[in-house]
């Protein structure tokens, strides 16, 4: 059989859609990016059928690209952003409500009620999470609650509940399997990491069904096939990850004290703790790398909601740029002594803060200050963020998560050479980038290929791993202290309990 796989990535601002060789080589590529919704301040919306029809037309049209005949598909894998709420009627497959997105905060006042009632340890020693709007649960419950009918419905049984991949694998199949798997339903708030199943207790804390979840299987598994209408043949979908547990894996992060961080939107950095959780000291998630066998490895996660959507909101808000890579040039044509402190809390600050009040705010400004100073500050800001996640691993982790290990990145903002060196010194630690920058579909399309038997185990694919580039620290130990020492500063200002 040939070892062609098809790696489907559903990310929040667009559908990739990747065919791999058995090489790991991606063959043919395809994206299209769909409307973002922000019906009020702190609201980011998707509607549901966007997701599916254009993660459909990229696979189609990746497919056409390659030339190839479906028969030398071997299997699809499956990656999606995480957290995104969808729920839907299991007769009509239609969803009741928009996909509410991970970066919505409209439950923030939910979650401060279930912390003020002192729930918070209890939801942390079961889900490795905090009681913060960014996961799927309190979503779930706001649309119960919000949407005429829909308790009543989920409660007779009608109402189905899934994460993106969920709701495209029901779609895929033709409204016959509903499933997830463990990595994507560990950011539910509804799934107990340590006995691996849901917990009754959190879904009656939140008031869910659990008739409405779907059944959690491995990263690695028989997830069915494909209905023949949606590519023309049936395909079995037999790797299934959310995004960032997929570049863990796309990133050959299976040792532990390995880290990987991802550069897209926002920006999540994962350490791999082996095979029992790590409770965190300091305010970073615990939660599920992958699960192979029934055996699951887990992690501890850093995650920042605003990198390059940083970037984003110089081209489109501010409109001092006209594409990403320009920030490059107009950063290094900044001048030493007008450094700004932007802390892009845009949607609020995520770890180690959690603060999803706080707004961004901009240090530093005087009349000399210019683009260029700004383009620095985005770029800059996302190493900084890096920095206070590495720290706080650090200091989690027995081992010594800053310079007992390099730091593998990928993700649409590391092409900027100038921001990986940045980060390379303000975390004054070597910052590797891979060859192949699709880490996440790599590892998606991974997890598929290893169900199927199509590829070689994890030690051969981890020794495929290749380099592009290393950067290493050059920046002085006391500019550098410097630095951070007014970023530290910026954060405190920026912070709502300020
Ligand atoms: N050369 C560049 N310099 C800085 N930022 C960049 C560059 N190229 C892309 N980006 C940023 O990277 C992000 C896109 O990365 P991607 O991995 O595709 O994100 P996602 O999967 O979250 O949609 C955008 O926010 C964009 O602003
Ligand atoms: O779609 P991305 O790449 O921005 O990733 C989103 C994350 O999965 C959110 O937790």
């Amino acid at each position: 059989m040939s070892g062609t796989i098809l790696a489907i990535d559903q990310g929040t601002t667009s559908s990739r859609a990747i065919l791999f060789d058995e090489s790991f080589r991606p063959t043919a590529v395809a994206q299209q990016e769909f409307t973002q919704h922000f019906p009020r301040s702190g609201w980011v919306e998707h509607e549901a059928e966007d997701l599916w029809t254009s993660t459909v037309a990229v696979c189609r049209e990746a497919i056409e690209k390659s030339g190839q005949p479906l028969s030398n598909i071997a299997a699809v894998g499956i990656t999606n952003q995480r957290e995104t709420t969808v729920v839907w009627n299991r007769h009509t497959g239609k969803a009741v409500h928009r996909a509410i997105v991970w970066q919505d905060r409209r439950t923030a006042d939910l979650c401060a009620r279930l912390r003020a009632e002192g729930h918070e340890a209890m939801v942390t020693a079961r889900t490795g999470l905090l009681l913060d709007p960014y996961f799927s649960g309190t979503k779930l419950a706001w649309i119960l609650d919000n949407v005429e009918g829909a308790r009543a419905s989920a409660d007779a049984g009608d109402l189905l509940f899934g994460t993106v991949d969920t709701w495209l694998i029901w779609r895929l199949t033709g409204g016959r399997v509903h499933a997830t798997d463990a990595t994507n339903a560990a950011r539910t708030l509804l799934y107990n990491i340590i006995e691996n199943r849901w917990d009754d207790d959190l879904c009656r804390l939140l008031g869910i069904p659990m008739s409405m979840l779907p059944d959690v299987r491995d990263s690695s598994a028989d997830f069915g096939m494909t209905e023949v209408e949606v590519f023309g043949t049936p395909l079995p979908i037999l790797g299934v990850a959310g995004d960032q547990q997929a570049a863990t894996v796309g990133q050959a992060c299976f040792e532990p004290g390995m880290v990987k961080s991802t550069y897209g939107t926002g920006c999540f950095a994962l350490i791999n703790t082996g095979k029992t959780p790590v409770a965190s000291q300091n305010r970073l998630l615990s939660t599920i790398a992958y699960r192979l066998d029934g055996q699951t490895t887990y992690a501890l996660e850093g995650s920042i909601f605003v990198a390059g959507s940083a970037v984003q909101w110089l081209r489109d808000g501010l409109k001092i740029i006209s594409n990403a890579a320009e920030t490059q040039a107009l950063a290094a044509s900044a001048a030493e002594e007008n450094r700004l402190y932007l802390v892009p809390a845009f949607v609020g600050l995520g770890a180690p803060h959690w603060d999803p009040d706080a707004r961004g705010a901009i240090f530093g400004l005087t009349r000399a200050s210019g683009p260029a100073d700004f383009a620095r500050a985005a770029l800059e800001s996302v190493g900084y963020q890096t920095l206070d996640l590495i720290d706080a691993m650090h200091a989690d982790w027995s081992g010594d998560a800053r310079t007992a290990t390099i730091l593998r990145v990928d993700g649409g903002m590391t092409a900027s050479d100038w921001t990986m060196q940045f980060l390379a010194d303000i975390l004054g630690a070597p910052v590797d980038r891979p060859q192949v920058l699709e880490t996440t579909a790599l590892g998606a399309a991974w997890l598929a290929a290893r169900k199927a038997g199509v590829w070689p185990d994890m030690a051969e694919f981890a020794s495929r791993w290749r380099l592009d580039r290393r950067f290493e620290p050059q920046m002085a130990a006391s500019t550098r202290a410097q630095l951070v020492e007014g970023w530290r500063e910026a954060v405190r200002r920026t912070k709502s309990a300020a």
